[in-house]
């Protein structure tokens, strides 16, 4: 519960924000219609329209035009005449820009299911041989027949929010029970700043914010008494429990994956004391001998709490790494842990490893996310700020190398972390160029997500997006192998009624981004996705081949070499029989608005057959949200 205090402390925040936004934003609408003014043009003098008559190539022509002359100051025309002889240049023939659409990068895919039944606007709106009519049947209702929040108000709310935690130090979710926030959605079991701060990691903010302003909820931690094991839960609830993922206030897993449960220990402690590679520090428990020397610590019930709850979650972490989570002596973490591991021994707690054993679905090979979470807080680096994408980085990073690294371009790669060979990934080729951590190229998809590198992502390095024989094309710049991974295909997952909606616009641009993924979802790159985006299709010379895989419960596609490629060569796929056959041709963008609503939606992979290779174990366990996660999402990006 709120105090008093704490309720007059939040309303002056926001109200403080509220006004120092709208002083803000009046000076700033201002400067901009400004800035937009278009600034009073001197034409040049004497300037000549050619109004009629023919030209012909550069050089001197005689004829009958009539010019029209403008005065130099006003830009008033004021003679008309015939003019006799003048000068011709004939420039070069502008050429039209391709009407390519621009497209989201996207290092991962997105769970978006189904788009709102609230069409946001009609594509082509000044096309008239688009089938409007049948677009618009996919939807319900127009989009400005929906109340939509000030998205102002969230920026607003969300830097009050900023301020009162990580400035003010206050709860989270005291704030939460206030109710005080104008974004706050519609009641619901998500607590308000969560779903405030998930907004406002997937939202696109505005570039130019008052000064001084975040353009992102940063993670605080809830500093309420409530103690160091409701700490240690909100990081669980706030990072996703996929150990392939683990990223912050994910956008994937909804849902789909069950909160970690307690996880039983699997090695003793003598046997864990052997793992222990180097001495910690001053009171490490390798020590021994060193030990009288030093005076323990006073250790309060929270710490003694933030132990328990650690190593509920993490029995098997080496007391050095917990020293650094309780900030204890490591030696003394080394007494404790001991204890609560003799007290596991009691029957009721092996009732309890009992129960435990059978739901162990969150614990891979040994490692559960709860491990990699505590790994990674761990190892960040205390000059960090306490940013969600610097967390969410460094869990990711920590979360690859505390299981064993993958190699790249390899199957592998695609398959879960513990999936793999015995080589180790040795970096993307910009790392061995630089030897630094960062590439730092325009291509490199790790640098534009400003993060180290990483293998998942950064298989793209090698490929370039050229103009090919099938407008532009994906082109390798290095050799490829027999089975190597060329790119993964991704972009935003959705259900069938979205791709029905979506084929319209894909037929009538004449290119489909649409990949069947599984029964239930296919995955579209027309607004979201990568360079894969660009692979044309040649049933008879095509160099790779799709395989859909089953990645630690979630279906990725990735495009694996048929046969060497070598360097520059373009990476083409066969889409399928199905692609490019015609089941209703008439219905393809029909003038007027006619119906012309179509059968099939055209999808690469749509038969499913030969051309896309499946996981055996994929067949019926298609990774599906739950139905409230991707509605949710799915909402929540049209308001985003
Ligand atoms: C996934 S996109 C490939 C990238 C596309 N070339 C571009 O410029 O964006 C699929 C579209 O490329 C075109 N395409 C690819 N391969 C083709 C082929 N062999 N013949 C004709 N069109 C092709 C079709 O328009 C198709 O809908």
């Amino acid at each position: 519960m709120a105090t008093l205090r704490q309720k007059a402390q939040a309303k002056d925040t926001l109200k403080a924000c509220i006004l120092e936004y709208q002083t803000w934003d009046a000076e700033y609408c201002k400067s901009a219609l400004l800035s937009l003014q278009r600034p009073a043009s001197k034409p040049e003098p004497s300037t000549i329209l050619v109004e009629n008559g023919s030209l012909g190539d550069s050089g001197s022509d005689t004829g009958e035009f009539i010019c029209t002359e403008f005065e130099e100051e006003t830009g008033v025309s004021t003679t008309t005449g015939t003019a006799e002889s003048f000068d011709v240049y004939v420039s070069a023939e502008f050429l039209r820009h391709p009407g390519y659409d621009s497209c989201t990068p996207a290092a991962r895919n997105i769970m978006v299911g189904d788009d709102s039944d609230y069409m946001p606007f009609m594509p082509f709106a000044d096309d008239p041989t688009f089938g409007w009519k049948a677009y618009s049947n996919e939807y319900k209702y127009l989009a400005w027949q929906v109340y939509r929040p000030d998205p102002d108000l969230e920026i607003i709310a969300i830097e009050a929010i900023q301020r009162l935690t990580i400035g003010g130090g206050m709860d989270p979710l005291i704030i939460d029970a206030m109710g005080l926030f104008p974004a706050r959605p519609k009641p619901t079991s998500t607590p308000a700043i969560t779903r405030l701060t998930r907004l406002a990691a997937r939202r696109d903010f505005p570039t130019p914010l008052p000064p001084g302003w975040t353009h992102s909820l940063r993670y605080s931690p809830p500093y309420s008494d409530a103690g160091p094991s409701a700490v240690f839960q909100s990081l669980l609830d706030s990072f996703c429990h996929n150990p392939s993922c683990l990223t912050g206030y994910c956008t994937v897993h909804l849902g789909c994956i069950p909160e970690p449960v307690p996880v039983v220990p699997s090695v003793t402690l003598e046997a864990l004391s052997l793992s222990a590679e180097k001495i910690c520090g001053a009171g490490c428990f390798l020590t021994p001998t060193l030990l009288p020397q030093i005076t323990e610590t006073e250790w309060t019930e929270d710490d003694e709490e933030l132990l328990r709850t650690v190593l509920t979650h993490s029995p098997d972490a080496l007391p050095c790494d917990l020293a650094t989570i309780c900030r204890r002596p490591c030696f003394e973490v080394y007494k404790r842990q001991g204890k609560y591991l003799e007290s596991l021994k009691s029957s009721k707690d092996r009732a309890a490893r009992r129960r435990i054993d059978k739901k162990s679905g969150m614990i891979f090979s040994g490692r559960d996310i709860s491990s990699a979470i505590i790994r990674a807080l761990v190892t960040r680096s205390p000059a960090a700020s306490a940013t969600n994408t610097t967390l969410t980085a460094r869990i990711t990073v920590d979360a690859i190398t505390s299981v064993r690294r993958r190699f790249r371009y390899s199957r592998y790669t695609m398959l879960s972390l513990i999936d793999l060979g015995p080589r180790q990934w040795k970096g993307c080729r910009c790392i061995a160029k630089t030897g630094q951590a960062k590439c730092d190229t325009k291509r490199c998809p790790c640098a534009l997500a400003l993060r180290e590198c990483d293998p998942r992502v950064c298989t793209g390095c090698s490929l370039r997006v050229r103009r090919g024989k099938w407008g532009l094309g994906l082109f390798i710049s290095e050799d490829a192998n027999t089975g190597d991974l060329v790119s993964e295909y991704m972009g935003e997952l959705i259900y069938d009624d979205t791709v029905q909606a979506r084929d319209h616009i894909s037929r009538h641009k004449g290119r489909t981004y649409l990949f069947q993924l599984n029964s239930k979802l296919s995955i579209d790159s027309g607004f979201v996705g990568n360079e894969a985006r660009f692979i044309n299709h040649d049933p008879k010379h095509f160099n790779t081949q799709a395989s859909i895989l089953m990645v630690n419960g979630e279906h990725r596609i990735g495009f694996f070499a048929t046969k060497h490629i070598p360097e520059g060569s373009e990476i083409l796929i066969n889409y399928g029989p199905e692609f490019f056959k015609e089941q209703n041709p008439s219905g393809l963008g029909s003038a007027g608005g006619v119906s012309t609503s179509v059968a099939t939606p055209k999808r690469m992979g749509n038969a499913m057959g030969k051309e896309v290779t499946r996981v055996e174990e994929d067949a019926d366990a298609s990774y599906e949200p739950s139905p409230d996660s991707g509605k949710g999402t799915s909402q929540e990006s049209k308001a985003d």
